[in-house]
């Protein structure tokens, strides 16, 4: 291609369809007739641009450098110019607000990381003012953080959407069939500008950016806030005004065997993982286009499990040291995510740009511990991050829900567990059981997928999940709620409701991410999108945007009601929950609309709701 301006296997910059990201591309060929460049993804998408949609990649760092000089003339002429900035400028208000977010922010950091906080900022603010996205997106400091990191998406027009590409699917697409091709069409309509954020939007931003954003907040918060659970559960009339419960003495939370305890069932588990027993099943295609490998017999290990403590109980093995013990396990536990989050840290400096994870890898040694830096910290085989998500603390939640039926039993004298208790315990073990049994389906969330492996998931994994998720059957310990067959009976009912939605909505987009051309999925409806894959715009994902959300709140609230009304301890998990679920889902909502552009528009406009129908 002798006379076209960028050539064959050049390496530049191609703009992603309906966003103003840029990413690597290279050039594999060009049409003399339509004027278009076919370039090439590094996830393997084709698509034709024009040459307006491509920039050399060099020209392309330096301009997004000197556009950082934001008192240039030229570049304060260029902004204004655009309509969308000029509504967005109406406000001197907000600009001083988001003025003096910045200047307070940056005072709490160095200069090396205000940066990467600015655009902290701008995710947050994605996520809890999505209108926020677009103005902040044409931050020039942003584009100096981005354009730093390694393969990263780098935003660099102020004029938004008004790129037009021209499409092609890729080649190996073999979605269902799309309820519309909007995407083939060669031009794309202008997308709305968003609407202006608000003074008090801005003002909000900068309260949750200063708080949420914070991770040193966030590693002292967290481990406190168990502690802080867990002395609560003890008490006779646990309460949020019961601040600051009282604390045991220092030294009684380190014990020894607890420790040793805690080191042997995660050995237990580990053990169980590495068995060849069960299926190896593929994850999804990573930025490289490979396919890691996973030993899926979780099913297996929680039933090995469930025979090992049964035959412990009849040996005479007493487990309600768990109940007695808590706090010391917890503990121990703790310091175990720590030790293993510092292991992860430090093998994460050793590996390749391919290994990292997209978040988590801003230089910020304490950010980068915390978020995680490595996607799938794999030792031989075995997958650390899997093995945490799946099983010493999932399967660690039963026996420590088990150990508390028998604790009950033996607190209160009854011969066998209360109904409330027996409630608690099948329904938490049918989440954990079907989680195991669907454990393939695992490697399409979000944590698996993009995900860094730190100490929040470490942590997560490990203790929170078993030490809070169990405060339901911890508390019915010391606090009976006795349930009369009616109450049951609807218990049940709303629970087998929550659990239907969840499952069904949950199969359906597994079995369609697997094998979109599954014939059984044949009847649903679809949205192509510019990767190549498709979004299910019938069927479950029709009905909300999250449908297994929708079921696993209803199934919460099945957990917290056998406990009753009389605190607030046992819904935390349901308030938590609340918060966790509209939370990811925004993550999801802003992750989605920067993968899939116009498509998930259109999804969204499509499928109103996000989780609860005609609510929410
Ligand atoms: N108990 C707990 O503590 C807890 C905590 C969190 C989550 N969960 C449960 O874990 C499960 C997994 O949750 P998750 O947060 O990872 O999210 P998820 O809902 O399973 O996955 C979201 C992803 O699904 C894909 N997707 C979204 N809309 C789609 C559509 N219309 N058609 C096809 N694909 C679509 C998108 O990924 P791609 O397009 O890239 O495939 C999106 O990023 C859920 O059931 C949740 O309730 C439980
Ligand atoms: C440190 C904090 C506050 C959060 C870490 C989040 C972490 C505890 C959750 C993130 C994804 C969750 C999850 C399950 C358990 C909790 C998380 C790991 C899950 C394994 C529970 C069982 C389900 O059947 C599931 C669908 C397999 C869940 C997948 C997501």
């Amino acid at each position: 291609m002798p006379t076209v301006k960028y050539q064959k296997d050049e390496t530049v910059m191609g703009r992603w369809p309906g966003s103003s990201l840029y990413y690597q591309v290279k050039v594999v060929g060009f049409d003399s007739k339509s004027q278009l460049y076919t370039v090439i993804y590094k996830d393997g998408t084709e698509l034709e641009l024009k040459e307006q949609d491509i920039r050399s990649a060099a020209g392309f760092q330096l301009r997004s450098r000197s556009r950082s000089r934001s008192r240039s003339p030229g570049r304060r002429r260029s902004r204004s110019r655009s309509p969308a900035r000029t509504t967005r400028r109406s406000s001197s208000r907000t600009a001083a607000a988001v003025a003096a977010a910045i200047f307070l922010i940056s005072r709490k950091l160095e200069t090396k990381y205000k940066s990467q906080l600015l655009c902290e900022f701008n995710y947050l603010y994605t996520v809890y003012f999505p209108a926020f996205q677009d103005f902040w997106s044409h931050d020039s400091r942003c584009v100096i953080f981005v354009s730093q990191k390694p393969e990263a998406k780098v935003d660099a027009e102020p004029e938004k959407n008004q790129g037009r590409y021209n499409l092609r699917r890729r080649k190996d697409d073999g979605d269902a069939k799309p309820v519309e091709t909007k995407a083939e069409e060669p031009e794309e309509k202008e997308a709305k500008p968003a609407p202006a954020p608000t003074h008090n939007n801005i003002l909000q931003c900068f309260f949750f950016l200063y708080i949420f954003s914070d991770t040193y907040f966030w590693l002292l918060f967290l481990p406190a806030w168990v502690l802080f659970l867990l002395l609560q559960v003890n008490m006779e009339d646990p309460s949020l005004v019961n601040f600051p419960p009282p604390l045991p003495p220092l030294e009684t939370l380190w014990d020894t065997q607890a420790f040793g305890i805690v080191i042997l069932w995660i050995l237990f588990q580990a053990l169980l993982y590495v068995l060849p027993v069960g299926k190896l099943s593929e994850g999804m295609p990573l930025r490289t286009g490979e396919r890691l490998k996973y030993r899926t017999n979780g099913f297996f290990a929680i039933v090995v499990s469930a025979l090992v403590a049964v035959a412990a109980v009849y040996q005479g093995i007493d487990l309600t040291y768990i109940h007695s013990n808590f706090l010391q396990l917890s503990v121990a536990t703790f310091l175990i995510s720590v030790l293993l989050s510092i292991y992860l840290y430090i093998r994460s400096r050793y590996v390749s740009a391919d290994q990292l994870a997209l978040g988590g890898n801003s230089g910020n040694v304490v950010y980068d511990f915390f978020k995680g830096r490595e996607l799938n910290p794999r030792i031989k085989n075995f997958d650390l991050k899997f093995f945490c998500e799946m099983r010493p603390g999932l399967i660690g939640w039963c026996l420590i829900n088990f150990a508390m039926a028998l604790a009950e039993m033996k607190q209160q004298g009854l011969d066998a567990p209360s109904y409330a208790m027996i409630l608690v315990n099948v329904f938490q073990l049918l989440y954990v059981v079907d989680g195991l049994w669907n454990e393939e389906a695992i490697l399409t969330t979000m944590d698996l997928m993009h995900d860094g492996f730190g100490f929040m998931l470490a942590f997560g994994d490990l203790v929170w999940v078993p030490f809070t998720y169990t405060l339901q059957a911890y508390y019915l310990v010391s606090h009976p709620n006795p349930l009369s067959p009616l109450v049951v009976a609807l218990i049940v009912t709303l629970k087998l409701v929550g659990f239907y939605i969840f499952r069904k909505s949950n199969s359906e987009k597994n079995a369609f991410r697997r094998n979109p051309s599954d014939p059984t999925l044949s009847y649903l409806k679809t949205i192509p999108t510019a990767t190549g894959k498709s979004l299910l715009v019938s069927g479950w994902w029709g009905v909300v945007r999250h449908p297994n959300y929708l079921g696993d709140l209803i199934m919460a609230l099945a957990w917290s009601l056998p406990c009753g009304f009389s605190h607030l301890l046992p819904w935390y998990y349901m308030i938590y929950f609340i918060i966790l679920l509209v939370h990811r889902d925004s993550r999801d909502m802003s992750n989605c609309r920067r993968k899939y552009g116009s498509a998930w528009d259109e999804y969204c406009r499509t499928v109103r709701y996000r989780i609860i129908p005609r609510v929410y």
